[in-house]
């Protein structure tokens, strides 16, 4: 049946929705198409989990949405990165998707690293050097420990993947290059999958991929005539949202935290600290993403017995560098420097400094030393820091406002209002719907630069990091040591 399409010409000024899909929730933001000024917004959460019923996302999406598509003209997802979903012969969920931060198949990372050539051959052939976050490396994980579900997969999608064809109510799914940059089986400099490493991560069995769009082809139509756009990672499409410049560097701190700038060639890193994205608008995206981010504050004010703001009043009661405390969080294993198994660490304690201010502000640092750390490496690709554009839910933080331009060590911006992901998701549908050679141009987002930091101050907590981190190292279990 034909669609009944929506027309630009349905309301004199069309509608664009955007969604993000990431780890903890689904957010959801309706904009003017033309302008990008914000309509509506919504949200739902999702389970804390590591392995999630791919169900639960539309769930959160039909709960996030309801009532807000009313008159929308275009839709487009943004999702978390590298979820492996996979569909049997009938489109049904074979598994639980295993996310980004299910670090299970470390193992297996390291195995298809040394099998095909080592760090560098990987870097070239996929521009990432395939870590736990990595779809490749659950399928190889998948293949070893549940080969009959694995015999059962016909194809292999990304989250934003399979909510896109959600949304188009089933056909033949697609990606964008952007997110499938991050799968491992898939060559952002060449554009083009590389079924052959698939194959071999899967245990020889080769399932389906979706269909890689351009940046502003549309996917195709809701049953009730919306256009979908092709959707991209979560990273890519705030990328979109923000229209980086020369010089603008990303610091999201979600879930993960991820350090990011655009540029126009292609990274291939053999030390595996970035990640050689594509990006969602033909460019690339060189990335370094750290597993522990917005949770080490949640975590750090439960073991301090108050909330968000209670953390904030006790880290900014607190002297810049903690009396000497230095927290190296890695709570949940770490995938920037690759030690999915390493524990975190709580260093420099003396009778005189233990108090639960000291405690708060060094979880603050040393979440933040760690997103420094990224930005040398993405300096080291060769993109120029000249500011950070700070986004992502923990970017609320007063005391992370506070402490991010000492750290950082350059200038530090607050793009507001909040939703990046989302808006980019929403630009790429405008951009898909306009039918016009370059995204639309919309007014950016209100900007307040944080006040200066203490250039000595932050060079001292960067290198409190650094030697605790060789410390850490020395004493974590030895499987993450390989790079
Ligand atoms: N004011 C705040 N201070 C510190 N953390 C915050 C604040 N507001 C939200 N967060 C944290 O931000 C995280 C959610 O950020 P978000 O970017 O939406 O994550 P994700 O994209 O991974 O789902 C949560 O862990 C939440 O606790
Ligand atoms: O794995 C990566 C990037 O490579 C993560 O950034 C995921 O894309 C999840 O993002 P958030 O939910 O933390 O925003």
């Amino acid at each position: 049946m034909t669609p009944a399409r929506r027309s630009s010409g349905d309301s004199a000024r069309p509608l664009a929705a955007g969604i993000d899909s990431s780890t903890q929730s689904t957010k959801v933001v309706v904009v003017d198409a033309g302008t990008g000024a914000i309509v509506r917004t919504g949200r739902a959460p999702h389970p804390d989990t590591t392995e999630v019923e791919p169900h639960r996302w539309w769930e959160a999406f039909t709960a996030a949405t309801s009532g807000l598509l009313e008159g929308v003209s275009a839709i487009g997802v943004g999702g978390q990165q590298h979820g492996m979903v996979t569909l049997d012969e009938a489109g049904e969920v074979v598994r639980p998707a295993l996310l980004w931060n299910d670090t299970r198949s470390a193992q297996a990372a390291e195995d298809l690293v040394g099998e095909l050539g080592g760090p560098k051959a990987w870097a070239d052939a996929v521009g990432s050097v395939p870590v736990a976050s990595f779809t490749v490396t659950k399928l190889r994980w998948m293949a070893e420990h549940e080969p009959e579900l694995a015999d059962r997969v016909r194809r292999v999608l990304l989250p934003h993947d399979w909510l896109t064809w959600r949304l188009l109510g089933g056909g033949l799914p697609v990606t964008d290059r952007g997110d499938a940059s991050g799968t491992g089986y898939f060559s952002p400099a060449q554009g083009t999958y590389r079924g052959d490493l698939l194959k071999h991560a899967f245990g020889g069995r080769e399932p389906e991929l979706p269909e890689v769009l351009g940046p502003a082809e549309p996917a195709g139509h809701t049953p009730d005539g919306m256009l979908v756009s092709a959707g991209t990672g979560d990273n890519m499409a705030a990328a979109l949202a923000l229209g980086l410049g020369e010089g603008d560097v990303v610091v999201s701190l979600g879930t993960s935290g991820t350090v990011f700038g655009v540029c126009e060639t292609a990274s291939a890193d053999p030390s595996g600290v970035i990640a050689g994205f594509a990006d969602a608008t033909g460019r690339f995206l060189p990335l370094a993403c750290t597993l522990n981010a917005a949770r080490v504050l949640t975590a750090t004010a439960a073991m301090l017995d108050t909330d968000l703001a209670g953390l904030d009043r006790l880290a900014l009661a607190a002297n810049p560098g903690a009396d000497g405390l230095t927290l190296l969080p890695y709570l949940d294993g770490e995938r920037t420097p690759n030690l999915p198994d390493a524990a975190g660490s709580l260093h420099g304690l003396r009778r005189a400094n233990m108090t639960p201010a000291n405690v708060a502000r060094a979880a603050v640092e040393g979440m933040l030393c760690g997103l420094a750390a990224g930005l040398d490496a993405v300096r080291a690709e060769g993109i120029t820091v000249r500011r950070v554009l700070l986004i992502g839910g923990a970017a609320q933080s007063a005391a992370v406002r506070s402490v991010a331009p000492t750290v950082f060590g350059v200038p530090v911006v607050v793009p507001e209002p909040a939703e990046f992901v989302a808006l980019g998701a929403a630009r790429q549908a405008a951009w898909a719907l306009s039918g016009a050679g370059e995204p639309p141009v919309w007014s950016g987002p209100g900007q307040r630069e944080l006040a200066e930091g203490d250039v000595s101050v932050g060079e001292e907590l960067r290198e409190r990091h650094l030697v605790l981190r060789e410390l850490v190292h020395q004493v974590a279990p030895r499987r993450g040591e390989a790079r």
